[in-house]
């Protein structure tokens, strides 16, 4: 069902802010110095994971001194639901990726199934090396066996929006990252 603006308004008034925007910024940070010092000098190409993997993306590259390129790749496991199911790949990438260094850059590790579909698709693609970086890791005992080369701040077990992250599909413009209320 479409939520009213009151309904979406409430909701976020409602909701614990986990993790503010200094923390994000400093975990921007630290994330984007290890990825320096391993990909600085290898011309890498990004890949956005569309769309959660928006903004961090963004605040990621803006962060890395050095030249790369980026392009995007869709694949949704959520869609609108809170609960994931099977991946659906909406878009690949553009440019081709045969002996690229390529990073891929997403929001958050919850189960990883999202991750280590695009690993398993991009080492088909006779890529060079693959590395997997996101922003915020959801803790539970639920992962795959993937884990990001680059892992931002530890989240509690809710379900979370802003900073890419969605309630169905609004919120993904917030500075902090936000758990609902009872989740
Ligand atoms: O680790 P997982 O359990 O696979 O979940 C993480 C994935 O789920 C979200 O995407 P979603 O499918 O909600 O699409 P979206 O990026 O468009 O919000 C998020 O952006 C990650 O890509
Ligand atoms: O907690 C979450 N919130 C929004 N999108 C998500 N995708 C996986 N987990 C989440």
């Amino acid at each position: 069902m479409t939520n009213t603006i009151d309904e979406l308004n409430k909701i976020l008034e409602e909701a614990d802010c986990l993790v503010d925007e200094a923390t994000i910024n400093a975990t921007l940070d630290n994330i984007a110095a290890q990825i320096t010092a391993d990909l600085s000098d290898k011309l890498p190409l990004v890949l956005c994971v569309m769309n959660g993997g928006l903004i961090p993306t963004a605040a990621l590259i803006e962060r890395l001194k050095f030249p790369l390129e980026v392009d995007y790749i869709h694949a949704t496991r959520y869609g609108m639901e809170t609960e994931g199911s099977s991946l659906n790949w909406l878009s690949y990438p553009q440019t081709s990726l045969k002996d690229r260094h390529v990073l891929v850059i997403d929001d958050i590790f919850d189960q990883g199934h999202t991750l280590q579909a695009i690993i398993g698709w991009l080492e088909q693609q006779e890529t060079r090396s693959v590395r997997t970086a996101t922003i915020i890791n959801k803790l539970h005992d639920r992962k795959t066996d993937m884990t990001p080369d680059y892992v931002g701040t530890d989240v509690a077990d809710r379900f979370l929006f802003g900073y890419g992250m969605d309630y169905k599909g609004y919120f993904r413009n917030l500075k902090g990252i936000y758990a609902i209320k009872g989740s």
